[in-house]
């Protein structure tokens, strides 16, 4: 169910899923002999969302899905071919667009884990393999990664929050199309929510689908009472009554009328939810007169343009809300509507094959220059499984007996690594020449990995407030490297 993620969505391929200048640059580099040039790219972020201390990658199985059908169909190459340039002739010559027919993807993949608790600067992906390739698949595997793991993010803010509660998502209806909503849906089950009200996301992933009714079943009817005794002769099981279309608390009283006459016959109202006024004080008075009348087990679902924050303050007001029904604020990313994460070039093997060019793209600010080398991400765990501090470290240099971890802002921050420290290595082998390596986990599986792998951070780096930051640093020798690599090209200008 988890295979195949983006078939049917869209075009039958999806190869043009692309910024058009990765295929001039295909196209160029094509030209110059160069498509087969060994090349390292890392895909990464430089800050978590939502000022937050951590993001939980998501986005892995779409992008193993687009990598396995990457082949342009004659649909494809018939479009290029029909693109001009500035003077009126082709873009892409027929010899080129042959050569795209028969492109095959030969790259290595490596990759971290969906579900998995990542950092800035840290490789989600690192793609290994000729120049053209490596470079053409930047875009989609940006748009793939980027917004999946910006919803599985907040949806675990959003679980960190609601502790135990059920977490119903509701988002369809405002998300930013029908991918948004899709795969919106996808990444929020994935952080950490239970459930969701889109259909079609059940169907594709398996996630199980929830839902009560809409205000316009009440205004469907005479009478609340008999809108929601008419739901319940549906539904006897499974009802959750809308009590507010017309006064709240009056809504109350129908729905524990009706839920009388449902256990009269032998079933059980399953809940009431409140979607307008002040929740805090709506759900205590509810949750009262629900147990005054023997209806201690009906659940009280809350909604309304919810999120991590407003959750929180509810329950420190006490509210009696168990289930919450969340749409916008979740989909939409409020009020980050995007994860800023990269793709950038760090290794380039030498013309002549004698070894590698380590590449870099400096910045006027130094947490946005890039980090060379072929890079691998070294997670440092306390005997509890408990994260302590990731090394980033190239693998193609030998590492010195003695490991430090070196902030790579400021070079005086620096942890010695004890040499019996246990660690694991989160990039691991997806592709290899082109070929799927790993069988991928399911849903399920990355969703309880989210939810193993963010219960054992800190609280200090959950917190949503000012949240700790979490050690990532670059191992002694490699940054040492990279601040080398910096001073040879920047030009120096004398003051
Ligand atoms: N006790 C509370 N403390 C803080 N925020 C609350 C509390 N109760 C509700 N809210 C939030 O305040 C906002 C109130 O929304 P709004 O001003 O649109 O009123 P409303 O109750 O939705 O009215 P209506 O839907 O009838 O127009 C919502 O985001 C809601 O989740
Ligand atoms: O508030 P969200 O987190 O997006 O949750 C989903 C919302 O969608 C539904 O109504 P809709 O917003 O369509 O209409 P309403 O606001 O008038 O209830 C539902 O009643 C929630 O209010
Ligand atoms: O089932 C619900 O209650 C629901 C579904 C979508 C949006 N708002 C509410
Ligand atoms: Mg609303």
């Amino acid at each position: 169910m988890n295979s195949a993620p983006l078939s049917g969505l869209y075009a039958p391929s999806l190869s043009l899923l692309t910024d058009l200048y990765q295929v001039t640059m295909a196209y160029g580099y094509w030209r110059q002999g160069m498509q087969d040039r060994e090349a390292v790219f890392h895909l990464y972020f430089r800050r978590p969302p939502f000022a937050g201390g951590y993001a939980v990658g998501a986005g892995l199985a779409y992008v193993v899905d687009f990598l396995q059908n990457l082949q342009f169909s004659e649909d494809d190459l018939h479009y290029l071919g029909s693109l001009k340039s500035a003077k009126g002739g082709v873009m892409f010559p027929p010899e080129f667009l042959t050569y795209l027919r028969e492109l095959k993807f030969t790259c290595d993949v490596d990759a971290i884990a969906e579900g998995t608790v990542v950092f800035a600067n840290e490789p989600l992906i690192r793609v290994q393999g000729p120049l053209l390739q490596a470079q053409l698949v930047e875009t989609a595997l940006l748009t793939l990664v980027n917004f999946q793991t910006l919803i599985a993010t907040k949806a675990s803010r959003i679980r960190e929050a609601a502790g135990s509660d059920t977490v119903l998502e509701f988002g369809l209806r405002r998300a930013q199309g029908p991918d948004g909503g899709l795969s919106a849906s996808r990444a929020a089950y994935l952080g950490g929510v239970d459930a969701t009200s889109n259909v079609l996301a059940g169907q594709r992933f398996g996630i199980p689908v929830k839902g009560t009714h809409a205000h316009s079943w009440v205004m469907a009817f005479e009478q609340e009472q008999e809108a929601f005794a008419a739901y319940a002769q549906a539904f006897p099981d499974d009802s959750v009554f809308l009590v507010d279309t017309y006064d709240t608390l009056e809504g109350v009283r129908h729905a524990i009328t009706v839920a009388r006459e449902l256990r009269a016959n032998g079933h059980e109202l399953s809940g009431i939810r409140l979607d307008s006024g002040d929740l805090a004080y709506l759900s205590r008075e509810a949750r009262a007169l629900l147990n005054e009348a023997g209806f201690e087990n009906v659940r009280i679902v809350a909604s309304n343009d919810l999120e991590e924050n407003l959750i929180t303050s509810l329950k420190q007001q006490g509210a009696k809300i168990d289930t919450w029904g969340i749409g916008t604020q979740l989909v939409t990313a409020y009020d980050q509507p995007a994860l800023g994460g990269v793709y950038k070039m760090a290794a380039l093997r030498k013309p002549d094959d004698s070894g590698w060019d380590f590449t870099i793209k400096l910045s006027e600010q130094l947490a946005k220059t890039s980090i060379p080398g072929i890079l691998q991400v070294r997670r440092y765990e306390s005997d509890k499984g408990q994260p302590r501090a990731d090394m980033l470290y190239n693998v193609a240099e030998p590492l010195p007996e003695q490991l430090t971890i070196v902030d790579p802002l400021d070079a005086t921050r620096r942890r010695p690594v004890r040499p019996d420290a246990t660690y694991r290595e989160l990039l691991e082998p997806v592709f290899r020449r082109g070929q799927l390596v790993q069988q991928l986990p399911s849903l399920e599986e990355s969703r309880a990995r989210a939810h193993r792998e963010v219960l054992s951070l800190d609280p200090s780096i959950r917190r949503f407030l000012n949240p700790h930051t979490y050690p990532v640093g670059l191992e002694e020798t490699l940054n040492t490297f990279r601040t080398n690599l910096i001073l040879e090209k920047r030009p120096q200008r004398p003051a």
